[in-house]
């Protein structure tokens, strides 16, 4: 079998690319970044560092690279016999990846069956997202002949890696990867990494709402302190307990929601708050902190839960604290840092909630993100 991946970065080398690497697929690595595409091109092996307890070295190896910038139809012939495109770009990027994608499907022959096209990456059914921007770039009738979509939650927490790692990839030792069963007809790839699911909607939830907006939390709360370090920041007895009323109320949604027990909640949140605490992993609250304007939007780690909590009458005040952080998080070099200050710098309140929630003026959750807003407003007029 052969495997397109889009994105290889952190998660695609570290996490993607091996996972289909040890279930014995072929991995074609395609990206725009063109000293690590030759990099690729050039060796013959990474090696994944898995750091914590039980660490490992793994060594990728067999798998080869394509620009998908300057080497479009190499992209487009390598889709058109592939088995599984899969992507970590980022939610933001899928529609620059999908016309490739559409294209390449196009081009797959008549006998080739159907590609499997998996998106992971940290959003509510990304591959959705992405589907819709191969739709509209597709030219034919018979998509669904030839392609299928499934939805996927990924959790492996890989930092940025050392200037001086070269390809090698450090990573912590957990790893989950839930994809839908049902796109598949009961044809589903032999992937062992992969954890196959009848409804990825819990997985997902519970994946984002828990381990990201805790993550999010974490990185924020961890700047307002001056703080650079993930697990730094967690060990911080007031950091950690802010994090962990946060993570309470996140708890609450997901155990009325989707019927986890509270102690199975309750366990999942400690085993993530140690996976945080790993001082193995040089994590940091820039990188976990990064594009405050996408993880403040209306259905991500933080507004999402707020506003279904909100709706249900149900306490989030923690999580509003958590906006209030973000909306405090200054690092130079994110140019969504850089558009959320200026909007504070220049809008009023209503206008600013609007623009970076997305919440209705009458949704039950607007008064105290107003509030919020409103408070760091003045606080930059003062
Ligand atoms: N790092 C983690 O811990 C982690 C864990 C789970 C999920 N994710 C998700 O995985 C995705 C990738 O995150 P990451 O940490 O690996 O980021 P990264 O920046 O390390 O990797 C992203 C890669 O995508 C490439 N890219 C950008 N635009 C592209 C394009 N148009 N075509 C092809 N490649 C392109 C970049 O050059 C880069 O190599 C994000 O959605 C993130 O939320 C990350
Ligand atoms: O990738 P982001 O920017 O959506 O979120 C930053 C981190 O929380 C994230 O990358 C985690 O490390 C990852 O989601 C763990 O599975």
């Amino acid at each position: 079998m052969k495997a397109v991946h889009f994105g290889a970065g952190n998660i695609g080398r570290g996490f993607v690319g091996l996972l289909l690497h040890e279930a014995g697929i072929e991995v074609v690595f395609a990206d725009v970044q063109d000293a690590l595409i030759t990099a690729l091109k050039e060796a013959d092996s990474y090696t994944v560092h898995a750091v914590g307890s039980s660490g490992r070295d793994t060594v990728v190896e067999g798998f080869r690279a394509v620009n998908s910038a300057s080497e479009l139809e190499a992209v487009v012939q390598e889709i058109a016999t592939a088995d599984i495109v899969t992507t970590a770009v980022g939610a933001h990027i899928l529609k620059f990846v999908a016309p490739a994608i559409a294209q390449g499907i196009a081009a797959r022959p008549a006998d080739a069956g159907r590609v499997a096209v998996m998106a992971c990456e940290n959003a509510i059914n990304a591959t959705d997202i992405l589907e819709a921007e191969v739709r509209s770039a597709y030219e034919g009738e018979d998509l669904e002949a030839r392609a299928l979509f499934a939805n996927t939650a990924v959790d492996r927490i890989v930092p940025a890696q050392a200037p001086d790692a070269g390809l090698d990839v450090t990573v912590e030792t957990f790893f989950e990867w839930a994809v839908e069963r049902g796109p598949f007809d009961g044809a589903e790839p032999d992937i062992p990494g992969i954890t196959w699911v009848e409804d990825l909607e819990p997985y997902i939830e519970r994946k984002l709402f828990t381990v990201n907006t805790g993550h999010a939390a974490t990185a924020w709360f961890g700047w307002a302190v001056g703080i650079e370090k993930i697990s730094d920041a967690i060990s911080e007895p007031s950091i950690r307990g802010k994090v962990a009323a946060a993570l309470a109320e996140t708890a609450t949604l997901l155990v009325t929601k989707h019927g986890f027990s509270a102690e199975q909640q309750q366990a999942y949140v400690s085993t993530i708050l140690e996976r945080f605490a790993n001082p193995h992993l040089p994590d940091t609250v820039e990188r976990v902190g990064r594009a405050p304007e996408r993880k403040l939007s209306r259905h991500e780690r933080i507004i999402g839960p707020a506003a279904e909590l909100a709706e249900r009458g149900l306490d989030h005040h923690s999580l509003v604290a958590v906006l209030a952080a973000a909306l405090r998080f200054t690092p130079e070099g994110d140019e969504e840092v850089v558009r959320v200050q200026e909007l504070l710098a220049t809008g009023d309140a209503d206008q600013v909630t609007a623009t970076l929630t997305g919440l209705a003026a009458d949704h039950p959750l607007h008064p105290a993100v107003r509030e919020a807003v409103a408070a760091r407003i003045a606080e930059l007029q003062a």
